[in-house]
């Protein structure tokens, strides 16, 4: 496939694009800039996709498409054995790695291993206990995985079965999944690969149950991979994508562990069976708070692989008249495409700017806790990743899922690419805190926040415009111009939330006072308590967004191009959400109607920027998985090119004909009956 960086194929583009990129307003490369973060970024990635890209194992992702699963297995491990030793080679960091992990679509075996289980010893674990389990994971000489989920709970950590019974006698912990329900189900890289496993547990002293705890166990010998006495694992099966992943189950029958491989950090358990606990109550939930932040900068990488495609094919796709004397316009030039794929485009760099200061806020607070033993920030950065988390993943869905219809038929396809982003958004939406249940976290937060401001304290960080008094608030559109003010328009997102938080808090209020029983109120709000967390996880967004652009130190065309892409975001989160706007009064009927008109004329503003939005994403073709929206825009050679790779294709006549078509035709079959 077409190299765009060295590729010569750069020279025979479709003429479409080549126009399209030569009406571009702004240069592209100021872009790919700041989304890498910084031109020495952006040298590091292109030497990466050069140094993979070059290599056929990592070559042609739409191959992937044609592989068994076993053989899919095979091939991410041998991905992962190969990007493990690049790794220690050149040293990565585990900044540099997460943009390997991008560029080769998280397509590796163990994955795991650096995304949740050496993060987690890094959390959980004791000075000593790092000193002797870090050398070895990160040499490579234990592989790990996080198993935390069972069949029977994911979402109710309070639930697991799981238990490691102390026993003072051996100082031994004794592991069990005591009922079919409480079997590890789900874990990445634990049915086939892993010998390791940070495993959460209830645990027992002397018959006291002591909630969950991480557990270091060894699940396979070292010498020949068997599973060690008393475990049993497997692979849980095929799923809807990332089936490369051998998601794996674990039962244990009495696996005796030594006291020392409970991870000891937070709470500790002494020879004679005394537990103390030190740290916040939740700090053992440390790498779900970690993973759920990265997660938000996953589904922008995994949505602008979709936007690209279907940027790109809408301006090579030809279809239909608009004036029967004309030629048959690109597809993009239709109002309707273009409304489709705009705000996926503009929520794409929306996702951006948002992860970007959620991870930068994320590693402010692992600052404090390093240094200063403070963790003041947790509350606020558990309960806006969760909203953040869950809120993108259901921006990525939405868009992947438009991005997939807006390409029609071949949309269709595997090859297009973006089904396996659809697949991974996913597992993105439910993995790490299931949607609806992030949300709920959130507006626990909100709630517990509202409540400060009802006393006379004052609320900081996200929730700062808790403290205004929505009753102070007129909308301050006054004309239709004045739409496209960003200062305007965050303060509607401010109000919309605060008016709706305040809102939910007084009818719980209310419920409670009147004697309805917490639990029944809370019930009868949940769903109300979710738009809440939804409302305040897009004034994040849109504050993000309009604090980025308005603080570009870039040229001013680049600067109009994302600010247009901005205005865009907020009007179309308003119009998908009238109704909010409206009756929280932050908008009335007439600034609806001027926003939907304002809306259309931002689809004519960007029309000329499309694709060169979409080239500054930089993807190689690699990278972005897709036979329509590789960079040469030689979309019909590609996917007729693919029909000669295809397992189908490998004999013209199928084996299957002479079995059954054969005789059914010469009514040999039908004979026999
Ligand atoms: C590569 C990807 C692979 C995927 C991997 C996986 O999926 S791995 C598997 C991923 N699995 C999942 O993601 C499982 C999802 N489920 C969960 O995370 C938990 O069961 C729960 C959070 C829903 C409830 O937990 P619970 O019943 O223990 O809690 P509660 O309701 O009794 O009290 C809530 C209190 O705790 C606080 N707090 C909570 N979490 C955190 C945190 N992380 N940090 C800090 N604080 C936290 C919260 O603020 C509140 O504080 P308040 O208001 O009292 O001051
Ligand atoms: C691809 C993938 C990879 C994964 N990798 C791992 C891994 O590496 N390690 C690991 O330990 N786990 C892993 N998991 C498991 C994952 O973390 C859980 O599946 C997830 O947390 C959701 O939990 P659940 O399956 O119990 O969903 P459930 O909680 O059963 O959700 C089902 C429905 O019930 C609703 N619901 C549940 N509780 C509530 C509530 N309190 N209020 C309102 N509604 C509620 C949900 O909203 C949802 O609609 C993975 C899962 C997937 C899909």
């Amino acid at each position: 496939m077409a190299n765009t960086t060295t590729d010569d194929s750069r020279k025979e583009n479709n003429q479409d694009l080549t126009l399209e990129r030569s009406n571009a307003s702004f240069n592209i490369n100021e872009i790919t800039e700041i989304i890498d973060g910084g031109v020495d970024k952006t040298k590091f990635r292109k030497e990466m996709e050069k140094l993979l890209f070059d290599d056929p194992l990592f070559k042609d992702f739409y191959k992937t498409f044609f592989k068994t699963r076993s053989e899919l297995y095979e091939e991410s491990i041998a991905r992962g054995v190969k990007l493990f030793s690049l790794r220690q080679k050149y040293k990565w960091t585990d900044e540099q790695f997460e943009v390997i992990e991008d560029l080769v679509n998280h397509l590796f075996g163990m994955s795991l291993h650096f995304t949740m289980f050496i993060p987690s010893l890094e959390r959980l674990a004791t000075e000593t206990q790092k000193a002797k389990w870090l050398p070895l994971a990160t040499n490579f000489k234990i592989l790990g995985t996080y198993a935390q989920t069972e069949m029977g709970h994911g979402t109710y950590l309070q639930g697991l079965e799981t238990t490691a019974t102390y026993d003072p006698v051996t100082e031994e912990f004794i592991l069990n999944t005591p009922h079919k329900s409480s079997m590890k189900w789900w874990p990445g890289s634990l049915g086939k690969s892993s010998t390791h496993a940070l495993v959460q547990a209830v645990l027992i002293i002397n018959g006291k149950n002591y909630g969950m705890h991480p557990f270091m166990l060894q699940l396979r010998s070292l010498d020949n991979h068997m599973p060690l006495p008393g475990i049993e694992v497997g692979d849980i099966g095929p799923k809807m994508t990332v089936n490369y992943n051998d998601n794996g189950f674990l039962l244990l029958k009495n696996v005796r562990i030594p006291r020392q491989h409970m991870l000891m950090k937070h709470a500790q358990v002494s020879s004679d069976g005394k537990y103390t606990s030190s740290g916040p109550n939740k700090a053992i939930y440390a790498t779900m708070v970690l993973v759920r932040v990265k997660m938000t900068k996953w589904v922008h990488d995994a949505l602008r692989k979709a936007i690209t495609t279907a940027v790109r094919y809408s301006a090579v796709r030809h279809q239909s008249k608009m004036d029967d004397s004309g030629p048959e316009p690109q597809i993009l030039d239709y109002q309707t495409q273009q409304y489709k794929l705009f705000p996926v485009l503009a929520d794409t760099y929306a996702l951006f700017f948002m992860s970007r200061n959620l991870r930068r806020q994320y590693n402010r607070m692992m600052e404090d806790i390093r240094n200063k033993g403070s963790y003041k920030m947790l509350a606020e950065i558990h309960s806006i990743s969760c909203g953040l988390k869950g809120l993108s993943s259901k921006i990525g869905i939405d868009g992947a899922s438009i991005c997939r219809t807006a390409c029609g038929g071949h949309g269709y396809l595997m090859v297009a690419g973006i089904s396996e982003v659809l697949g991974l958004l996913h597992s993105v939406v439910t993995a790490e805190g299931e949607y609806t249940v992030v949300c709920l976290q959130t507006a626990r937060y909100l709630m517990k926040q509202i409540a400060k401001v009802s006393v006379g304290e004052v609320v900081t960080e996200s929730c700062e415009y808790l403290n205004v008094d929505p009753q102070s608030f007129s909308c301050p559109l006054q004309t239709p111009a004045d739409c496209f003010n960003l200062t305007f328009l965050c303060d509607i997102f401010r109000n919309r939330a605060n008016s709706l938080i305040r809102s939910v808090a007084s009818r719980l209020q209310i419920a409670i006072e009147s004697g309805t029983p917490q639990h029944i109120a809370m019930n009868n709000n949940l769903q109300s308590l979710v738009r809440v967390a939804e409302a305040h996880s897009e004034t994040i967004m849109v504050l993000d967004f309009t604090a980025a652009v308005t603080s570009l130190r870039t040229s001013p065309e680049t600067i109009k191009v994302l600010t247009s892409l901005c205005q865009l975001h907020a009007l179309h989160t308003i119009v998908k959400h009238a109704g909010d706007f409206m009756e929280t009064e932050s908008v009335g009927l007439e600034q609806i109607k001027w926003i939907r008109e304002q809306e259309l004329k931002l689809l004519e503003i960007i029309r000329p920027n499309a694709v060169a939005l979409v080239d500054a994403f930089d993807l190689h073709d690699d990278s972005l998985g897709s036979l329509l929206g590789v960079y040469d825009g030689n979309v019909y050679e590609r996917l007729y090119e693919s029909t000669k790779y295809n397992p189908m294709n490998q004999n013209v006549v199928h084996p299957s004909y002479h079995k059954y078509l054969k005789p059914l035709m010469s009514g040999e079959m039908i004979s026999k009956l």
